[in-house]
């Protein structure tokens, strides 16, 4: 739209300083047909003077997926954790552990609330629910040397899973109870020290927006902020409002600010920045806003970043690094799903129908045999 201004308004300009000849004028009404009036010539134009480059997702899809080998043993295709599950919010993390089985992760574990873990369980027998987390009204009791210590139990039980995880997805449905996010922010310390990438969505973001170090200049930190969280860190980081004009100077600068994460900010197009470079996704997806559809895309991106990882260096591996890979191809992925869910439900189209159509969405482009 901008750069459609910027093309009209350019012409405009053109025309009040040129002189008033006929046949000048002749030429610059054609012109402007050629370049804005022409279905075939105006999208050419936008996409030849856009700052930014609409990404390859299926491209991307393909280079990443891993080729199903009899070789290959459990957990070589990934083991993800999502730390977020609490009193209020069960759906959110149960939709990112599956959404990472379904896409084909080989175990998803969460980490949650005492109160979450029954019911995580009972939505599915696959995943893996350590209730583990504590919130301040279970401890509130406590004198503050008994909660130190029910807080090293918690950390104790998530750093003995470490390093088998190749990613974990932090906030999810974690909600913003004071004592869980401390611990939370603790357990941020350990992946870091263990060189695990995590990609911080919902209340971690909220946690992450008022503590920025945590993952200040961790280049294996993946933000993916929706509207609200997107404005929050802008206003935190840059001090200002978000900048719908120069929307990827900002990411980019956003991105940087914070030492070179990765950030997927989530909208109409996804726009994913690392501080140098930035790259959209805007593949047709679903006119349904449900709530949910982040969390499958915060696991999605766990996968195939863990999948980009793997990827071995060559002349022919791709130059974006495999943070970046990773969002392109769960974006990708996640609007494909949407779009295939919603040919089949409509209004109805609920999150649940969305994950059902990772499966067949990624067969599509690259298919198990
Ligand atoms: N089925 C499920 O289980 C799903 C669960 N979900 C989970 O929900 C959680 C929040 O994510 P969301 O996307 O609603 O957050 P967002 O758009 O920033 O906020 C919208 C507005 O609400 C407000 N607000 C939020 N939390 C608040 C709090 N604790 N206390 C007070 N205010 C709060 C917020 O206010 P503000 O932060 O601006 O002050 C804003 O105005 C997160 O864990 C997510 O994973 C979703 O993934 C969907 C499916
Ligand atoms: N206006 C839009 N048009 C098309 N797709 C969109 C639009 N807004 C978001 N999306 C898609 O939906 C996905 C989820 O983004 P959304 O902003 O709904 O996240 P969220 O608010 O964190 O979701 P959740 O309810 O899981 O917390 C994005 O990856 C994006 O592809
Ligand atoms: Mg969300």
């Amino acid at each position: 739209m901008l750069v459609k201004h910027g093309v009209v308004i350019g012409l405009g300009r053109l025309t009040s300083q040129l002189p008033s000849s006929s046949s000048v004028l002749r030429r610059q009404q054609f012109l402007i047909r050629a370049l804005c009036g022409s279905q075939i010539h105006r999208p050419k134009l936008i996409r030849a003077m856009s700052s930014t480059s609409e990404a390859d997702a299926e491209s991307v899809l393909r280079t990443v997926t891993p080729s199903l080998d009899l070789k290959r043993h459990k957990g070589q295709a990934g083991k993800i954790a999502v730390i977020g599950g609490c009193r209020e919010y069960t759906g959110a993390p149960y939709f990112a552990a599956i959404s990472a089985l379904k896409i084909g992760a080989d175990l998803s574990h969460v980490f949650c609330t005492k109160d979450a873990a029954p019911v995580i369980k009972s939505y599915s027998p696959e995943l893996i629910v350590h209730p583990v987390l504590e919130e301040s009204y279970s401890i509130s009791q406590l004198s503050e040397e008994d909660q130190r210590t029910v807080q090293d139990k918690v950390l104790g039980e998530v750093d003995k899973w470490m390093e088998r995880f190749d990613c974990l997805v932090i906030g999810p449905g974690l909600g913003r109870d004071p004592f869980l996010l401390e611990c939370v922010s603790k357990i941020m310390l350990l992946a870091k020290k263990s060189n695990v990438p995590f990609v911080v969505d919902g209340d971690g973001l909220f946690l992450v927006t008022n503590s920025i170090d945590l993952v200040n200049s961790y280049p294996l930190a993946v933000l993916t902020p929706n509207v609200n969280e997107y404005k929050r860190l802008v206003q935190k980081v840059l001090n200002c409002e978000v900048d719908e004009q120069n929307a990827e100077d900002q990411l980019r600068s956003l991105a940087k600010q914070i030492g070179g994460v990765t950030i997927l900010r989530k909208g109409k197009s996804d726009l994913i920045s690392n501080g140098e470079t930035v790259k959209s996704v805007s593949i047709y997806g679903s006119p349904r806003r449900c709530g949910g559809q982040g969390d499958i895309l915060s696991g999605s991106v766990a996968v195939f970043l863990s999948w980009a990882q793997q990827l071995k260096a060559g002349p022919e591996s791709p130059s974006e690094t495999p943070a970046i890979l990773g969002c392109i191809a769960a974006s990708g992925l996640l609007r494909k799903a949407a779009s295939l869910a919603f040919t089949k439900h409509k209004r109805s189209t609920l999150t649940s129908d969305i994950i059902e159509c990772l499966g067949k969405s990624l067969e599509d482009i690259c298919p198990a045999s």
